[in-house]
């Protein structure tokens, strides 16, 4: 904000729990920096970390900055490192949270104007109330605003969803409370509404008339990798499908909102959700990864905090229904899994075939929505195949970000989202009615899978997920184009 547009009344603390931790390091603190560098952090912005870890200031320091990547601006470096400090205190005692007062307080002393604090929970789920209650009872700004930023998973089912929100609600106010999904602050996801509601072609086809059916797709080439221990707790259904696979299927679902505002945004999306009804596990696949083929990498199994013989999903394939004018009858299908051949995150959309198409075996028409690596959207769509000849061939109308845009600087998700909360916007953070909505709609699948044992079909690490994939996505409708590959970034 500070050169970049208004400056807020007064002064910004952004405190961040549970500083010494792996979110902090990797993400909160680089974002941080990141807006410091390009000028978007108020003026008057001081960053305090909060947590039990006794650190040293200048240890502190220099963790905080282990991630922040090149190029990097030395001097900006060395100002931001400045405005960081530390304070070492408990969750569950007030002690700590009345030596955080102080710090804040200090940092306030002489500013003018209302005294804005944000809160960021870079904590995990076992103190989040404790810490909420904390920092509500004795370091909440009694002369300006107070934001709160909760960091997923927000419960494991519906009702340790709703028991966390009966634990909050009383301590804070929904519009005070920002819940992090980072797949919101991605920038091809933020382009969704754009996409949609700025091009009148696309309205016209974004519907169960023209389309067949719409893939959502996350994969990882990496495993759980020193996670397992909290992997195993939440499987791949909790930990990615449910919030960052369906936030994307509520943006590409959703009605036009009335206007762009938070609210707006947010009632279309809740309305779309809840015209979702609950998965079923026979329209469900589900996979573990074993050792690699050629016996480099290690299967789940093997992670020595896996419990052994988890039947934890690592891979999970999934049909929604959306019981709308809109939708009925196209299957979205959401797929995401771990340990696989590649890294990619896109949105594909099958149009149906021609109907009493003359090119008789012409394929279907698709629009791809790459969110990463390497953002792009194409259409594929059939042409004639140039030269004397009437047969088709399949091109693409590309747009590939790095190509069309020079000079391209996609911001990280955590610095849009951390830009958000200090605008106050919420549209791309998770309400609670969003979230009720999204625990509705998986948690009798996970139910099941827990209650049945359903055992996941094993996969080797680096493959292209369990067999069956493919039967899977074509049993709903999707119709491959098997000579067609689209090649990213080609000239
Ligand atoms: N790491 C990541 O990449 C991502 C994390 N998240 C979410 O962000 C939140 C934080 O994650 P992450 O930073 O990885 O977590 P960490 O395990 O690193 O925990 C953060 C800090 O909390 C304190 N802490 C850890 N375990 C406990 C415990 N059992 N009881 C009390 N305090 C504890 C530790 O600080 P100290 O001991 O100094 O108090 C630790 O440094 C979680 O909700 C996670 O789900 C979301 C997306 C990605
Ligand atoms: O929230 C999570 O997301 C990451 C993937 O995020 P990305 O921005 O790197 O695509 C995933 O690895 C992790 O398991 C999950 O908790």
């Amino acid at each position: 904000m500070a050169n970049k547009s208004k400056q807020p009344d007064g002064i910004i603390t952004v405190i961040v729990l549970g500083a010494s931790g792996d979110l902090a390091k990797k993400k909160t603190y680089p974002a941080l920096f990141g807006l410091y560098r390009m000028g978007f952090l108020p003026e008057r912005t001081h960053i305090i970390g909060y947590a039990r870890s006794k650190l040293e200031l200048e240890d502190f320091r220099e963790r905080i900055s282990a991630y922040i990547k090149a190029p990097i601006d030395a001097q900006k470096l060395a100002e931001f490192k400045r405005l960081c400090t530390y304070v070492s205190g408990p969750y569950d005692k007030v002690e700590g949270y009345q030596r955080l007062e102080t710090a804040i307080a200090e940092v306030e002393r002489d500013a003018k104007g209302s005294k804005n604090r944000v809160f960021y929970m870079a904590l995990p789920p076992s103190v989040f109330v404790p810490v909420a209650r904390g920092v509500k009872l004795t370091a909440y700004s009694r002369s300006g605003f107070n934001r709160l930023i909760v960091e997923k998973p927000f419960g494991h089912d519906l009702e340790s969803s709703r028991e966390l929100h009966r634990a909050l609600a009383p301590l804070w106010k929904e519009e005070e409370v920002y819940r992090i999904d980072h797949y919101l602050g991605k920038e091809m996801v933020k382009n969704l509404l754009t996409i949609r509601f700025a091009n009148v072609f696309f309205g016209a086809v974004w519907n169960r008339q023209c389309i067949s059916n719409v893939q959502i797709t996350f994969k990882e080439k990496i495993g759980t990798e020193g996670r397992g221990g909290y992997f195993d707790e939440f499987g791949i259904i909790r930990d990615v499908m449910q919030n960052h696979i369906l936030q994307i299927l509520s943006i590409v679902a959703m009605q036009r909102p009335v206007s762009l505002d938070a609210e707006d945004v947010r009632d279309e999306k809740v309305r779309v959700l809840r015209a979702i009804p609950p998965v079923k596990i026979e329209e469900t696949l589900l996979g573990q990864y074993t050792r690699s083929e050629d016996n480099t990498k290690p299967g789940y199994l093997e992670d020595s905090t896996v419990p052994p013989g988890s039947n934890c999903p690592t891979y999970a394939a999934a049909v929604l229904w959306i019981n709308n004018e809109r939708w009925e009858g196209v299957p979205f299908i959401l797929k995401c899994g771990k340990a696989l051949s590649e890294q990619k995150t896109e949105i594909r959309i099958q149009f149906q075939d021609v109907p009493g198409n003359v090119f008789r075996g012409a394929p279907r028409n698709e629009l791809v929505i790459r969110v990463q690596p390497n953002e792009a959207m194409y259409m594929k769509f059939v042409n004639k195949q140039p030269g004397l000849s009437m047969d088709t061939v399949i091109s693409e109308l590309d747009l590939t970000y790095k190509r069309r845009f020079s000079d391209l600087k996609i911001p990280d998700a955590y610095e849009a989202l951390i830009l958000d909360v200090l605008k106050g916007d919420h549209s791309n953070f998770v309400r609670n009615d969003e979230l009720d909505a999204a625990w509705k709609i998986f948690t009798p699948l996970l139910h099941t899978i827990e209650k049945k044992k359903v055992a996941p079909i094993p996969y080797p690490y680096g493959s292209r997920g369990p067999d069956g994939v493919h039967e899977f996505v074509a049993k709903y409708g999707y119709k491959r184009t098997e000579e067609y590959v689209w090649s990213e970034g080609k000239e």
